[in-house]
């Protein structure tokens, strides 16, 4: 917002009327036209638009309740002019029914799907509620708007500058994981309206010297069933204590809280509850077209590419339910290159990264995976094409804000969640929720299958084992925080098929459950996490995790040392039970018997307890003992020979590809010889055997599967180079791969 100087010739213009005299206009507009408490605007008609606006000639007041324009509204022409240069004329459903209460001061609870607007039914009346205040620079903080998400602050944060650039307000905002915190200590005392995020707030509160927002007169809650959700309980407490209980409060969300205790711990006066879309047929925007497909678990990677790969030409957000996934399948598509730009988004990400991908996602089509980080609030240019749910959302109001990322305002979109046969009760409790969900079966025969690609290049990319391994744990141990075990049940779960679909040559140890999982173990071993073991991976909301000023590799280090630390207490745990199904390494110190009067070069050899043993003895030891490792290779062993098998399938199709390609250019070459240079443009034009068209050929075919393609749509136009499955392994490079595979084994 920029701050006006008496001179400016808007002023001049707009000062027919002082600012005082508005002001009072405005206060004597409301107060005789102040809506029924508890009766909802949108019941009544709208005002006819060509109508007289504001004092009319008897000295009465034209009615606002129900009107459809922001023009008919009692709000200062400073606001009315913002709203207009953004280009916002007419109200949607939450602006008309909400707006005319929150003039009046009133508390409000408001609800209404996603995309339809709540962002401004906050934004103007904080505008309206510091200008008729007559807030100035030296009034301190007046407004507090409270959002769970760095990003989607940021969002608000534009939309408050945009609309209110012609107030003179200032505005800051406050988001954790920028390393300004120190200026941001010295002008923080000097501003009207804090835009933040409740960790970093509190921060301020905590650190800043003589922060004071004991004269607040609005608090905002965006995303409001969220900040009081449990993660941010003792934040919010905290900066609730804060604030002046003599306060107008709005609370905003798609899926807005009744809880009594909630509204009492924020002392809401009579709020006005506002569900605008109760009595829709749908939870969800009308123009969204939602599917749900039954996927298994180790085919679902399988899904999202051949479902990539057919989108070319979309916008695509997929959600995932850990950061390591998120990486994991960023970091390996990427590879494989798709023929879309890939970006990723999680809580790990240093914040300006995360910022400059949420913009560039605005900005072209790609696809973004990301963890619930993106999945509340954010309005994306309102481009989404597809909402992807590869990993089943935690509840239904999880499921209504991720697909509430596309299909916002007048537009529409469309999303497909992938549902494993052990999540179907997932599928009946959307229904409950009236949400309009088509369910369809995959076509197996047409889905491309990754995984061996991913296992090549897990061969070929060491790191990229070590974060499959990462992501097939974090994952395990997402479904086993969740809190509906009538959907989310971790022993139903195909553990083997999943860690093969990564590309693992064998299925990692699950370290933390000190046991591998199978069957019932799985829930026993379990049930010993301790409960307050954190799950680092599901923490995504910034104001837990102060920015470490570290990078994502070292952070990864850091986890895998909470791990370790997390195994071990689990592990001493399990042990100390006595538990026969006990994980292989605890480590115990051994005392070692030594002979000090052996003979001097003959060599020494302990056994478990620490007691000598002749040479041969020692190897009688470990050979019974190492069956569990015989095992383990016989498994590498019959998953190598399968990977040898598969490479030697993919090298004689390239080989025979190569050669067709070979010949039909040979052929294409004469031809073109023959006919001139005329004649062999034109053929240029209209057949090209470019290198990148042949597999593409291959690709194409596979791509063409169950879902509405962007062919269909008329959008999609060429695939670029990119665009090709396996090109960055190519034909010799999978040969050295095989090769290395065999010398690794006879090694
Ligand atoms: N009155 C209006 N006229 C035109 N466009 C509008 C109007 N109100 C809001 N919009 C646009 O609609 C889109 C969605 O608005 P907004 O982000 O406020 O939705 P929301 O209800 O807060 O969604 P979510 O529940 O996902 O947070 C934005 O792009 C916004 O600019």
């Amino acid at each position: 917002m920029r701050k006006q100087t008496p001179k400016s010739r808007k002023a001049k213009i707009q000062n027919r009327l002082s600012e005082v005299n508005e002001i009072e206009l405005l206060e004597a507009w409301i107060e005789s036209g102040k809506p029924e408490s508890g009766s909802n605007p949108l019941s009544l008609d709208p005002l006819p638009h060509k109508g007289p606006v504001g004092r009319l000639t008897d000295g009465s007041f034209s009615r606002y309740a129900g009107c459809d324009r922001f023009s008919q509204l009692p709000v200062s022409k400073k606001t009315k002019d913002g709203l207009t240069q953004c280009k916002y004329k007419t109200m949607t459903d939450i602006q008309r029914a909400s707006i005319p209460h929150s003039l009046c001061g009133r508390d409000i609870l408001g609800a209404a799907k996603t995309g339809s607007g709540k962002t401004l039914a906050f934004v103007i009346p904080v505008l309206e509620k510091l200008y008729k205040a007559r807030w100035g620079p030296e009034d301190g903080v007046g407004c507090i708007i409270m959002s769970p998400t760095r990003e989607l602050a940021g969002q608000l944060f534009e939309v408050l500058k945009s609309v209110g650039k012609h107030h003179g307000f200032s505005a800051g905002l406050l988001i954790g994981g920028r390393k300004d915190v120190d200026a941001e200590k010295e002008h923080v005392n000097g501003l009207n309206i804090l835009v933040c995020t409740p960790g970093r707030l509190l921060q301020h509160m905590d650190e800043t010297p003589n922060f004071d927002c004991s004269q607040l007169q609005v608090l905002v809650l965006d995303e409001a069933d969220r900040i009081l959700d449990v993660g941010f309980k003792k934040d919010l407490n905290a900066i609730i204590s804060q604030l002046p209980k003599h306060r107008q409060t709005l609370l905003f969300s798609a899926t807005q809280t009744k809880s009594v205790q909630d509204l009492a711990r924020l002392s809401l006066k009579d709020p006005e509850y506002l569900g605008v879309h109760e009595e829709s047929d749908t939870a969800t925007p009308n123009r969204l077209q939602q599917t749900a497909m039954l996927v298994p678990l180790d085919k679902k990677l399988d899904m999202l590419w051949s479902f990539i790969k057919a989108h070319l030409n979309s916008r695509i957000l997929v959600f995932l339910s850990s950061c390591k996934q998120v990486k994991f399948i960023f970091e390996t598509f990427k590879k494989l290159r798709p023929g879309i730009p890939l970006k990723c988004l999680h809580g790990r990400m240093k914040q300006d990264r995360r910022m400059g991908i949420y913009s560039q996602f605005c900005e072209q089509r790609s696809v973004l995976f990301s963890t619930d980080v993106a999945s509340r609030g954010l309005d994306f240019n309102k481009a989404v094409d597809w909402v992807v749910q590869v990993d089943c959302p935690e509840d239904c109001a999880a499921y209504i804000h991720r697909v509430g990322r596309t299909a916002r305002y007048l537009s529409g979109g469309r999303s497909v969640l992938f549902v494993m046969p052990s999540e179907m009760k997932m599928l009946e409790k959307l229904e409950e929720k009236k949400i309009p969900l088509r369910v369809i079966k995959a076509n197996e025969k047409k889905i491309q299958s990754v995984s061996d690609l991913l296992a090549s290049l897990l061969v070929k990319y060491p790191d990229l084992q070590h974060l499959a391994q990462r992501a097939f744990v974090t994952y395990l141990k997402s479904i086993y925080k969740q809190k509906d075990k009538e959907i989310f049940d971790v022993t139903k779960l195909p553990i083997d098929e999943l860690s093969a679909s990564l590309g693992l040559p064998m299925t990692p140890k699950i370290r933390f459950l000190k046991q591998k999982l199978k069957g019932k173990t799985v829930s026993e071993a379990l049930s010993l996490i301790p409960e307050n073991t954190s799950n680092e991976n599901l923490l995504e909301f910034p104001v837990k995790k102060p920015d470490t000023g570290k990078s994502d590799v070292e952070e990864v280090e850091e986890e895998d040392l909470v791990l370790a630390k997390e195994t071990r207490e689990v592990g001493e745990k399990i042990s100390s039970k006595g538990d026969d199904m006990l994980a292989t390494r605890v480590t115990k110190k051994k005392k070692l018997k030594i002979n000090v009067h052996r003979p001097v070069g003959t060599r020494v050899v302990f056994d478990e307890e620490g007691n000598t043993l002749p040479p041969l003895a020692r190897l009688a030891a470990t050979s019974s003992a190492d069956d569990s490792v015989q095992l383990n290779k016989e498994k590498v062993n019959q998953r190598y020979a399968e990977l040898r098998k598969n490479l030697k399938v993919a090298d004689k199709e390239d080989k025979d590809l190569d050669k067709k390609r070979r010949k039909e250019k040979r052929i294409k070459e004469k031809m073109k010889y023959k006919r001139g240079r005329e004649e062999e443009e034109k053929e240029d034009e209209d057949v090209s055997w470019s290198d990148a068209e042949i597999p593409r050929g291959r690709v194409d075919k596979k791509t063409k599967i169950y879902f509405d393609s962007d062919d269909e749509d008329g959008k999609r136009t060429e695939t670029s180079k990119e665009g090709i499955g396996a090109d960055s392994i190519s034909l010799a490079e999978q040969e050295e791969l095989a090769l290395k595979l065999l010398n690794s084994m006879h090694s």
